[in-house]
C-alpha cells in the first residue's frame, strides 16, 4: 500500500494542478509513433478533468541538456493527447515564466495546457531549487503520474513537491501497486526473466530478485558471462570478464536461497554479427571459439516455455537474443508467446521487453505492461524512487 497521499485525498475543483507525466514517447518526423505513454496517463487526466481542476501538464522529452532543441518540442505529444481526449489541448512554448502565467490565469475548470519540455531548463536534472518553486508557483497542488521519470530526482519531479501538496496520480499509483504486491506478496511459483546486453546493468535486479523469486531463468548477452564463469566456452559471444566472479556469486546465492537458477541449454550461433550469415544451432558445450551466440536455442525455448506455464507469477525484464534482428529473435519471440498463453499474472518491465511484446502483437495478452524502463527496474532493485519519496505522506 502507498502510504502517500493520492488525487482522492485532495480537493481539486478550481485547483490549478501541476501534473508532471512522462510523454516521453518515440518521435519521428515531428510525430509521435508510439502513443502508449500518453494513452497510460489518460485516466489521471481525465479524473482531473472530471473533477473540475485546471490541468498544467508537464514532461520531459529526450535529453536535450539544459537547451532548448527544436526537436524535441512537446506540441506533437499536445496534438496526439487532444485526439486521444477529444478535447483541445493548448501547448505552450515554455514551462515557466510570464506567458505561463497569464495563459494559466485565463483557464477555465477542465481546461489541460501542456507546458513545453521541463529539461529545456537547465536546472530541471539539477533538481534546481528555483525551477522547483518557479513550477510551483505556476499551480495549488502538483501530482506525479510520471511513474517512467519517478526514478530521477528532478525539479518537477521531487523539487517542486516541497512547495505544494503533492499526491500520485493513477498511473504511478498503479504502477507501484502492481510492482510492489509481485515483490512483496508474490503469488507462487514466482518466476523472473532477466536479459538484455549486460550483467553489468542487472546486478542489482539479480541480487534483489534471488531474495524472493523460485526460478531465475536468464537468456540474451549476460547469460554468456555466467556460461564462461562456470568454464565454457562461449567463443566470441559477449563477455564481461571484470563481472565473471559476481556471476558465480549469484549462482551460489540461488542455490543458498533454494532458487532455481536457469542458464541456456543450447543457442543460435553465427561467425558474424549480421542478421543474412550462416546460422547453426548448437549445444551449449558445443560453441566453436570463433562463432558468437546470438539468441537461445530451441530446447532453451522448450525449457523456459515449460517452467512459464508453471508459474503463477512472471516478472520479464530484457530480451533473451538480438531480437531487432529476424534471424535471432525466435527466444524472444518464443518467450513473449509462451508468457501470453499462461494464467500466471504476467507483468514486463518496460523497456525493450515491452517493445518486443507489441513486435510480437501479444501485449494484449499481458496482465501488466510497465510504462517505466529505468524506474521499474530501479524499483525491482529494491531501490527508492526520488519522485515517490517527495510525495506528502498520508
Ligand atoms: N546474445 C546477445 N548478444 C548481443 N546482444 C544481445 C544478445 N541478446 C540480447 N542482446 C541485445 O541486448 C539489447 C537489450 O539489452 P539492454 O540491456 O540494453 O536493454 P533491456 O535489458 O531490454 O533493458 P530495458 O528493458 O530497461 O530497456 C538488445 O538490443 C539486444 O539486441
Ligand atoms: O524513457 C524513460 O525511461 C524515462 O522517460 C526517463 O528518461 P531518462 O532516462 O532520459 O531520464
Amino acid at each position: 500500500m502507498l502510504k502517500k497521499m493520492t488525487m482522492k485525498d485532495v480537493d481539486l475543483k478550481g485547483k490549478r494542478v501541476f501534473c508532471r507525466v512522462d510523454f516521453n514517447v518515440p518521435m519521428s518526423e515531428g510525430n509521435v509513433t508510439d502513443d502508449t505513454r500518453i494513452r497510460a496517463a489518460l485516466p489521471t487526466i481525465n479524473y482531473l478533468i472530471e473533477n473540475g481542476a485546471k490541468v498544467i501538464l508537464a514532461s520531459h522529452l529526450g535529453r536535450p541538456k539544459g537547451t532548448v532543441n527544436e526537436e524535441m518540442r512537446l506540441a506533437a505529444a499536445a496534438a496526439k493527447l487532444s485526439e486521444l481526449l477529444h478535447k483541445d489541448v493548448k501547448s505552450l512554448d515554455e514551462s515557466i515564466g510570464e506567458k505561463v502565467e497569464q495563459e494559466i490565469a485565463a483557464m477555465n475548470e477542465g481546461d489541460v495546457v501542456l507546458l513545453e519540455n521541463v529539461r529545456f531548463h537547465p536546472g530541471e536534472e539539477k533538481n534546481d531549487e528555483e525551477l522547483a518553486k518557479a513550477f510551483a508557483a505556476l499551480a495549488d497542488v502538483f501530482v506525479n503520474d510520471a511513474f517512467g521519470a519517478a526514478h530521477r530526482a528532478h525539479a518537477s519531479t521531487a523539487g517542486i513537491a516541497k512547495h505544494l501538496p503533492a499526491v500520485s496520480g493513477l498511473l504511478l499509483e498503479k504502477e507501484l501497486d502492481v510492482l510492489g504486491k509481485a515483490l512483496s506478496e508474490p503469488d507462487r511459483p514466482f518466476t523472473a526473466i532477466i536479459g538484455g546486453a549486460k550483467v553489468k546493468d542487472k546486478i542489482g535486479v539479480i541480487d534483489n530478485l534471488l531474495e524472493n523469486v523460485d526460478n531465475l531463468l536468464i537468456g540474451g548477452g549476460l547469460s554468456y558471462t555466467f556460461l564462461k564463469a562456470q568454464g565454457l566456452e562461449i567463443g566470441t559471444s559477449l563477455l564481461e570478464e571484470d563481472k565473471m566472479e559476481l556471476a558465480l556469486s549469484f549462482l551460489k546465492k540461488a542455490e543458498e536461497k533454494g532458487v532455481k537458477l536457469y542458464l541456456p541449454i543450447d543457442v543460435v550461433i553465427v561467425k558474424e554479427f549480421s542478421n543474412d550469415t550462416e546460422t547453426k544451432v548448437v549445444k551449449i558445450d558445443e560453441i566453436p571459439s570463433d562463432w558468437m551466440a546470438l539468441d537461445i536455442g530451441p530446447e532453451t525455448v522448450k525449457l523456459y516455455s515449460d517452467v512459464i506455464a508453471n508459474s503463477k507469477l512472471i516478472i520479464w525484464n530484457g530480451p533473451m537474443g538480438v531480437f531487432e534482428m529476424s534471424s535471432f529473435e525466435n527466444g524472444t519471440k518464443s518467450v513473449a508467446e509462451a508468457m501470453a498463453k499462461t494464467e500466471a499474472y504476467t507483468v514486463i518491465g518496460g523497456g525493450d521487453s515491452a517493445a518486443a511484446v507489441e513486435q510480437f502483437h501479444v501485449a494484449d495478452k499481458m496482465d501488466h505492461i510497465s510504462t517505466g524502463g529505468g524506474a521499474s527496474l530501479e524499483f525491482m532493485e529494491g531501490k527508492e524512487l526520488p519522485g515517490v519519496t517527495a510525495l506528502t505522506d498520508k
